[in-house]
């Protein structure tokens, strides 16, 4: 059976700047990948790329060994691909209730899951959409992509700006995910130990290339390794 995403020797950019070189990798149904890096080394271009905003400039993407780059963003979140970007863009007018249910399609995720998985969702499920603090409007995003019951999840920096708290119930959230659910994820994280935590495997961009692909647990156990390849000094 043919993996359910491979990347081979891609490159892309915006216009004609190129910003990713030569990426390849492949994820199978399952599998969970921590992708790191310092600032502005590619980590969300490459996820965009995936989701077909960015220009390929090389190189092939496959989703269940078909051709990805044919395929136009709302198209690839059709075939599974659920993306929850760094912005979250919530929407002003609608319910929390109504973010879910407008992008609901068949599949295990429902709202029963989903508010079993997210109690503080049910309970703010009449609130609308710009009356949540910023913990809720991430776990909301998350919902609202495992609504369109997804193949992957490509997460980009979820823990980004918000209180210790709602961390650790992120944190519950993904790992369950991930070791109970099956699902297949990319998680951006500028927090690596935590991201590393939570995946089996991890690549580490520098400056639009891999310069480190390996083991979660072995990355996460090497602390002279790990701050070589992430830390900001
Ligand atoms: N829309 C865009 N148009 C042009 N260049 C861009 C655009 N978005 C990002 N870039 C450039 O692409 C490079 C990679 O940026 P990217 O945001 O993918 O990195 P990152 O690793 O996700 O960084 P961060 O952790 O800061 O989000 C940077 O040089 C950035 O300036």
């Amino acid at each position: 059976m043919p993996e359910l995403i491979t990347l081979e020797r891609v490159s892309a950019g915006y216009g004609a700047a190129v910003v990713l070189e030569d990426i390849s990798f492949a994820l199978n149904e399952g599998d969970s990948l921590a992708l790191l890096g310092r600032n502005g080394v590619g980590k969300t271009s490459l996820l965009v790329t995936l989701m077909g905003l960015t220009r390929l400039h090389s190189g092939s993407l496959r989703w269940s060994g078909a051709d990805l780059a044919r395929l136009p963003t709302w198209k690839r979140a059709r075939v599974g691909l659920g993306w929850v970007p760094q912005e979250r863009h919530m929407f002003p007018s609608l319910t929390v209730e109504e973010h879910l249910t407008v992008v609901a399609r068949p599949g295990p995720w429902n709202l029963r899951k989903i508010y079993e998985l997210f109690p503080r969702l049910q309970e703010r499920r009449q609130n609308m959409g710009n009356a949540l603090s910023g913990g809720e409007q991430q776990m909301l995003a998350i919902a609202r992509a495992l609504m369109t019951n997804p193949r992957i999840l490509l997460l980009d920096e979820p823990m980004e700006g918000l209180a210790p708290i709602i961390v650790q119930e992120l944190v519950r959230v993904l790992r369950r995910l991930v070791s109970e659910e099956g699902m297949t994820v990319i998680v951006v994280e500028q927090h690596a130990r935590l991201a590393l935590s939570l995946t089996a495997r991890a690549i580490v961009l520098d400056r639009g290339r891999i310069v480190h692909e390996s083991d979660s647990a072995s990355l996460l156990a090497d602390n002279a390794q790990l701050d070589r390849l992430v830390s900001v000094a």
